[in-house]
């Protein structure tokens, strides 16, 4: 008879005082006492507030394991495991962009009131978003300003902007392996933003032309692709939210607010294989 009761087994371990639990493995004591409310009198809206933006600095650190590994497999001439590292940034991002509509669910009447507790923080002050965008290749220096009062965080982003992009370590790949990359991308000041060089569309062109040719290489383009994409829609589901809950209102990092952030949706990581699809027959 079906009493709906699942038994323990036999071998289920229950005695942890010497053993591993699930709680130490994980460090929960410490990821769950976290959530520090600034709100008096306590705000229930905080939490949302709190975790939703946790959560995202996990997948963001998960997000720089993956795009370090795959740069530097690039560099090694590893495609193959490079490309494994990319199709799981793709899963991530996927999740940062469903992850708006759980925050979708805060009123602005509802953000109003913790936003006084809020200051001058500010989403434009997470070092690991910036790092990911210099990863990705948005280079900008004028960006570490914010981080001057911490000399370690400034520091390596300082350094990550010094390092080629993931992209950069792509071209240099591509040359490597015989396809036309002119010098001057080669060698190219990682400091400063990619900018489109046409001789790249036109090797991406060849590359489009004959992908049974080219296999791998297609094959990490639209890898690129779907990257830049999820980023962007990222970048644009944060506008929308911005836009429900705060209207026109300058941000509290002191930007004009969603003028600013639609300003990013301009920006490109890839420009060649944007433009190499206008080149397709
Ligand atoms: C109610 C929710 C939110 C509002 C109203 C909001 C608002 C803003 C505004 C106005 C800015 C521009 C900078 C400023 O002046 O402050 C900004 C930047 C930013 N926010 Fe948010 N934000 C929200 C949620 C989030 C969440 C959940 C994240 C996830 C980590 C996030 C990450 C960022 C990042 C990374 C930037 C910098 C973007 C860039 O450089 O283009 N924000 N946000
Ligand atoms: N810039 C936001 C504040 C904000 O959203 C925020 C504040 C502290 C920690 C994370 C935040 N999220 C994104 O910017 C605002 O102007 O309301």
């Amino acid at each position: 008879m079906n009493d709906n009761i699942r038994e323990l087994e036999a071998g289920i371990e229950s005695d942890f005082t010497e053993q591993l639990s699930y709680g130490a493995y994980l460090d929960l004591p410490r990821l769950l006492s976290a959530q520090h409310p600034r709100s008096v009198p306590l705000l229930h809206d905080e939490m949302l507030f709190i975790i939703q933006h946790q959560v995202a600095e996990l997948w963001l650190k998960l997000l720089l394991h993956e795009l370090h590994s795959a740069r530097d497999l690039l560099a090694t001439d590893d495609l193959s495991p490079a490309l494994k590292r990319l199709a799981r940034v793709k899963h991530v991002l996927k999740q940062l962009v469903e992850q708006w509509d759980v925050l979708a669910t805060l009123t602005p009447s509802e953000y109003a009131e913790i936003r006084p507790f809020l200051a001058t923080s500010s989403g434009f002050q997470s070092w690991q978003y910036r790092s990911v965008e210099f990863l990705l290749g948005n280079k900008n220096a004028d960006m570490l300003r914010v981080f001057d009062h911490d000399g370690e965080v400034r520091d390596g982003l300082a350094q990550l902007l010094a390092e080629p992009t993931l992209y950069d370590e792509f071209v240099r790949y591509l040359s490597r392996r015989g396809y036309a990359v002119p010098a001057a991308v080669l060698d190219r000041d990682v400091t400063q933003a990619y900018r489109e060089v046409p001789e790249l569309v036109t090797l991406f062109a060849q590359v489009y032309a004959a992908p049974a040719e080219h296999w791998g290489v297609y094959e990490a383009c639209e890898e690129f692709v779907d990257i830049e994409d999820l980023f962007q829609q990222w970048r644009f589901r944060h506008l929308q939210v911005v836009l429900r809950t705060i209207g026109h209102k300058s941000g509290t990092g002191g930007s004009s607010g969603v003028d600013f952030l639609r300003r990013a949706l301009d920006l490109t990581f890839f420009p060649e294989l944007y433009s190499v699809r206008s080149t397709v027959t």
